[in-house]
């Protein structure tokens, strides 16, 4: 396994890039090269509000490749999520410096979204559906109209599969007042939602929070899974057990 220690973001000095036995292939996967994002933060000095430039990100470069999972790490605060949105084009580009190529290509917001597809921490599923109805519902939305709804259902059944969701399909996604999918299931039906139209790049927000360390692994193994099949897929990550870093090809370490 290569596990590479690709960047390290620097909140205020001068940027650190520490690359360890890094595999960097040009031209290929995802390739972000002296990212850095910064805000105007008003902050009192002496008894008098300034306003001070504050870097988020500050020149981040590294590579991720089809086929691997990419996590990003490091303390809360360290701008994990930032970084993420800052790759899959959630932020203001006017304040974001640097350059994103796909396989050798420079791409733009709207092209970064069309390829793409970003799993939030917070869900917003339907309690009252099945999974399988949630799944349809994903594929309604989702898939080409061309596509008949014979196919959207062999579509749906493929990923209950390939998610491990097969013994609850028929179950309520649910909420506190009614019982349903577990929380583990329920972040594999979120993956399941963004993953159905097979998009070539997957970014997920800390896809293992909350999660007791059975589930979290199990939702990370199916992540892999997804990679394997020629994604190109980053996710965030807060403290992975030793057996979900096993899961990870890429690690991207931001410090505070
Ligand atoms: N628009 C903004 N204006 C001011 N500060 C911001 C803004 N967006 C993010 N921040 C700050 O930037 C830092 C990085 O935030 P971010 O959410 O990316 O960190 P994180 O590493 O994902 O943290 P966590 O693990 O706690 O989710 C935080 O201190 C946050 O408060």
């Amino acid at each position: 396994m290569d596990k590479s220690l690709a960047a390290k973001n620097n909140n205020n000095k001068d940027a650190v890039v520490a690359a360890a036995g890094l595999k960097m292939i040009p031209g290929h996967g995802l390739e972000f090269k002296n990212l850095s994002y910064s805000i105007m933060k008003k902050q009192k000095k002496d008894g008098v509000w300034i306003t001070k430039e504050a870097y988020l990100l500050h020149d981040i470069s590294g590579q991720a490749i089809r086929g691997e999972i990419m996590a990003i790490m490091g303390p809360s605060g360290a701008g994990k999520s930032t970084f993420l949105d800052a790759l899959a084009g959630r932020i203001a580009q006017g304040s974001l410096e640097g350059s994103v190529r796909i396989d050798g290509k420079p791409v733009t917001t709207s092209y970064m979204k069309m390829v793409s597809s970003y799993v939030m921490q917070d869900d917003q599923l339907f309690p009252m559906l099945t999974v399988f109805e949630t799944f349809m519902f994903a594929a309604e939305v989702r898939l080409p109209p061309s596509i008949s709804r014979d196919e959207k259902k062999k579509r749906v059944y493929e990923l209950l599969d390939q998610l491990g969701l097969r013994s609850a399909t028929h179950t309520y996604i649910g909420n506190e007042g009614r019982r349903g999918v577990s929380g583990g299931e329920r972040r594999r039906v979120s993956i399941g939602i963004d993953i159905i139209h097979k998009p070539s790049l997957l970014f997920l927000d800390e896809p293992t929070s909350g999660l007791d360390s059975t589930s979290a692994y199990s939702v990370v193994e199916k992540v892999k899974d997804i990679a394997r099949t020629g994604s190109i897929v980053l996710m965030t990550i807060h403290q992975p057990s030793y057996r979900i870093q096993m899961l990870l090809d890429r690690i991207i370490v931001l410090a505070r």
